[in-house]
Order: structure tokens, then sequence, then C-alpha cells
């Protein structure tokens, strides 16, 4: 922020997000800043830290009353005198002369808030109403946002309170909120401060990072024979249903793998010629003939779903995991389990990845996608890393929760969100067939070696940078083709 005579509005909470309020409060009248402090709280409550915060504010400046549960008619008028434009009182007067925009600074409630925002409807409302000259800041999370799940907290009667940010300042590292469903749009531009907290060497929930260019080199295998970077099989479905498992296979290519064959049903076998050069072609009439064409120690990783179809999906699914290699589970051979998920559970195996879609999810863990589709009515609430972390312990495999977020949890609790927002998004991805060229690229990955959270963490990030490299117009098709250009970028 830019020192010299600025103003500030810091509303500040019952626990240690307003003790961090206080001392903002603080640093920013010590560079010459016009500040008013709101206060919502008990200050005989208030943790050790923050009282101590608190006092040391008092030394400086006055700390002007919002009342629990609900701020009275006074209070609120001393609030509009700061943060409403025109004529001003007592407080805003003296505020009014400094230069530059209003800087409202919400340290109302950051991880601990545990219920909805209630009382306090006039209180945000005079506050937004400030929003076109003012910059809003948030400290660590914005009000009434839940830090775990990025879902606003709401009340029985679904009332939904939140004070959304331009600017959120986070300390340490992001909290899932920051990246999970509605938490990118409310937090606004998020930075992360260093507060000189030791890092963790492996957390346990981290972002998907940008894979490292050495980790995907072909070279780094010198001289290395085709089968070394591994054979990738897709299974497809019957007549003009091979649109999606044409689309895996070749992503399943482009990211490496050293051969790809697509294992179709005879009567398949001239459509998925007459589209496919680099990509080898078996037919395969049913599951009896795949289990033979799959007793072939080169082929390293499976792809199954797309575009397989309802029909012949169980025995083609029960081949592919009777095999034992590492395996894609997408789109049909999840859905098609959706009267029996346990039989499904029995069948996978550690090396198996599973990527659904929130329809299909529901299909395989109906609880769990209840559960995320009640109202958050507590904090911290069910979110979208806690389905995936526990559909993956049920499903005993990597399970990747497709999104503008996405999830990708293991067994073990490891987990990695990625959040399709802000310099990140990449909304041209709402488009059919995205997901199975996702599917391919982690069958491609897996193929060449990489083990299953990590393959499905590159595919990840590489998918949406494909995406974004290629913009406006994208159809599943681009995607492969935009690959190589994001692979050459990574350093
Ligand atoms: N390592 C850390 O944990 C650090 C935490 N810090 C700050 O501390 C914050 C967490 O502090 P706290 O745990 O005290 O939590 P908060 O300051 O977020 O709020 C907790 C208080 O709010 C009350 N409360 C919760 N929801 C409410 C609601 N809807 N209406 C009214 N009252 C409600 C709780 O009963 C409790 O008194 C972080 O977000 C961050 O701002 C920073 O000081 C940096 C270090
Ligand atoms: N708005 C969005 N922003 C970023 N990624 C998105 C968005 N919408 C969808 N995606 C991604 O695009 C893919 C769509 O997959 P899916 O729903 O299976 O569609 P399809 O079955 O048509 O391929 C997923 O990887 C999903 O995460």
């Amino acid at each position: 922020m830019a020192a010299g005579a600025q103003s500030a509005v810091v509303l500040c909470g019952p626990g240690n997000n307003g003790g961090d309020g206080f001392v903002i409060a603080r640093m920013l009248h010590a560079r010459g800043w016009q500040v008013a402090v709101f206060f919502y709280g008990d200050a005989a409550r208030l943790p050790a830290d923050a009282a101590e915060a608190y006092a040391a504010w008092q030394a400086v400046g006055p700390v002007h009353p919002l009342s629990q549960p609900e701020p009275d008619e006074t209070q609120l008028c001393a609030l509009a005198d700061v943060v409403l434009p025109g004529p001003t009182g007592p407080i805003g007067g003296t505020m009014a002369a400094a230069p530059g925009r209003l800087v409202l600074i919400d340290a109302l409630f950051g991880t601990g808030l545990t219920r909805p925002l209630v009382g306090l409807d006039l209180t945000l409302r005079l506050c937004q109403e400030a929003r076109a000259p003012a910059a809003f800041v948030a400290v660590d999370v914005p009000s009434g946002l839940c830090a775990d799940a990025g879902r606003v907290l709401t009340t029985p009667a679904g009332a939904a309170l939140c004070l959304p940010a331009d600017l959120t300042v986070s300390f340490h590292g992001r909290k899932p909120g920051h990246l999970l469903a509605e938490g990118p749009e409310i937090c606004g531009k998020v930075v992360v401060a260093d507060i000189g907290l030791p890092d963790d060497p492996a957390p346990q929930v981290r972002p998907v990072d940008a894979p490292r260019a050495a980790d995907l080199d072909k070279a780094a295998l010198r001289g290395a024979h085709k089968f070394a970077h591994g054979h990738a099989v897709v299974v497809s479905g019957g007549v003009g249903q091979g649109g999606a498992s044409r689309l895996a296979a070749r992503a399943a290519l482009r990211i490496g793998a050293g051969l790809v064959t697509l294992a179709c049903p005879p009567a398949a076998l001239i459509e998925n010629a007459a589209r496919l050069d680099a990509i080898m072609l078996r037919s395969v009439r049913d599951a009896e003939a795949l289990t033979q064409m799959l007793d072939d120690p080169r082929i390293t990783a499976l792809c199954i779903g797309p575009g397989l179809g309802l029909t012949r999906a169980r025995p083609l699914v029960a081949a592919v995991l009777a095999r034992g290699v590492p395996a894609v589970l997408d789109a049909d051979a999840l859905s098609v389990w959706v009267d029996e998920p346990a039989a499904l559970f029995a069948a996978l195996h550690p090396g198996c990845v599973l990527t659904p879609h929130l329809g299909e999810f529901a299909r395989l863990f109906p609880d769990l996608a209840d559960l995320l589709a009640a109202p958050a009515s507590s904090g911290p609430a069910f979110s979208k890393l806690d389905a995936a972390r526990a559909a993956s312990r049920r499903a005993g495999c990597v399970v990747l929760l497709k999104g503008a977020d996405t999830v990708i949890a293991a067994p073990d609790g490891q987990a990695r969100i990625h959040s399709a927002s802000g310099a990140q998004a990449a909304p041209w991805l709402a488009t059919a067939g995205a997901g199975d060229v996702l599917a391919g690229l982690i069958a491609g990955l897996l193929a060449r070696g990489k083990p299953p959270l990590e393959a499905a963490s590159m595919a990840v990030w590489l998918h949406a940078a494909s995406a974004r490299a290629f913009g406006p117009g994208l159809t599943a098709d681009d995607l492969s083709d935009a690959l190589p250009g994001v692979l050459r970028a990574l350093t």
C-alpha cells in the first residue's frame, strides 16, 4: 500500500483475526494514515494476543463499538459516517481530508468462523455501499466465508452473509477456502504473507504446482526405446461412440507414452482406422478378448470409460482392473456401478485413478454428494476436499473430483487442489470432451511410470494450461495440439 496519508476503516472481530486488525490499524496509523477502528465483540473476552493488540491500539486511537449480536443504530451511524460518501460527522470529518480512496479492512472473522454471520446485515450493507470509492482488504479470509471449504456459511433460513474482498492477505500459506468453491471469487486477489512460521516440508494438502520440465522430458531416459516410455491402452466404445476414446488416446500419446493402442469392438475398427494414424488399433470383441490382449507385460497403463457405453462396461472394467496395472476409470466406467458401487470398490487397486465430475461422483458416493450439496451451516463446512478424501479412502485409490476447482485425493490423506481461477482461469474447459482428454493425459503419465497422485496432479495442471494457451474458441480436440507449447514453456 502506498505510504503517506490515506484513510482506512478497520473492522475488528472477537478473535485473533480481530487482533490482527488492531495491529494493522496501529501500523497504518504509524505510517500517517487516518484510521477508524470498529470492534464487534467483548474486549474482556478477547484471546490474549488479540487483547494485547487491542490495548496497544487504544494507546493510539479510539475503538468504536459494534455490539453483539447486532450493532445498534448509534453505532451504525458512526460507521456510516466514515464509510459512506457525502457530508461527514465527527469521525468521518477527520478522515475526509485524507487523499486517496478509503481502504476497508475486514478483520472480523478468519479461520475461527464457526457459524453464519447474523445481526451484521446492516453493518455489511453499509460497508458494501462504500464499495465504489473503497478498496476491500480481507485479513486471512473474507468474513462469512469458511476458510476450509470456500463456502459462505448460511443460516437455516438460507441467509448467507459475507464481505467479498478485492484483496485477501493470508498468512504462511493458502487455505483450501481460498481455492475451493466460491472462495476464489469472494477472496479477490490472494497474497500470502510470510509471518516467519517454519515451512512444513511435506504438507498433506497443497495446491497443484506446475510440473517441472525435467520430470516430463523424454530425454531423461537417454536413447531409450519407445517401450521404455510405456504403452497405454485405451478401451473404446462401439460404432459411432469412438470420439471420446480417440480424444483420450491422442492425449496419452502427446504427453509422452511411447505407444498407445485403442482397443475397440470389431464393428468399430473401420471407423477408428479412418480417424487414427499414430495410435494403434486392436479389435477386442469382449471382456475375454480384452483379458487376452492385456496379457502383454509391456502394457503399463489403461484407460477405460470415455465413450464406453453402459451395456458392456462392467465386464470390461472388471477385465481392466484384474490386470492390476495403473488404470484411469472415467465416465461410463464409473456410472455403470450406480446400483452397486461396493462391487467396484472391491475390485479397485491402489494404481487406479477415478476421475468423476460431480454427477458421476454422486452415482458412486451419494452420501458424500448429499453432504456437499447440503447448505453449509457451521464451520468448518463440509468441502470438496473432504468429499474427495473420504471417497478416496473408501475406494482405496486416487480420486480426482473435477470442476473449475479440482481436488485430487489419495487414500493416505494426501491431497492436491487445483483452482482454475484468477490468472489460472480456464473457462474454455467447460466444453464436451475436455474430461476425456484429461483421462488420456493421466493414462499417458501413468504409462510413463508416474505414481497416481503425481500423474493426476500433473495432468490437471497441463490440461488447464493447454486450455489457457489456446484460449477462446477451444474445443476438446485442440487441447492435445496446445500441449507441446505448454511443455516447451515449462522450466
Ligand atoms: N497461526 C495462526 O493460527 C495465526 C492466526 N492468525 C489470525 O487468527 C485468525 C484465527 O483466530 P481465531 O481462532 O481467534 O478465530 P477468528 O478471529 O476467526 O474468530 C473466532 C471468534 O469468533 C467467534 N465466532 C465465530 N463465528 C462467529 C459468528 N458467526 N458470529 C459471531 N462470532 C463468531 C468465535 O466464537 C471466536 O470467539 C486467523 O484467521 C488469522 O487472522 C494470525 O494472527 C496469524 C497466525
Ligand atoms: N469452468 C471451468 N473452468 C475450468 N475447468 C473446467 C471448467 N469446467 C469444466 N472444467 C474442466 O473440464 C473438464 C470437463 O470434464 P467432464 O465434466 O468430464 O466433461 P466431458 O465429459 O464433456 O469431457 C474437467 O477436467 C473439468 O475440471
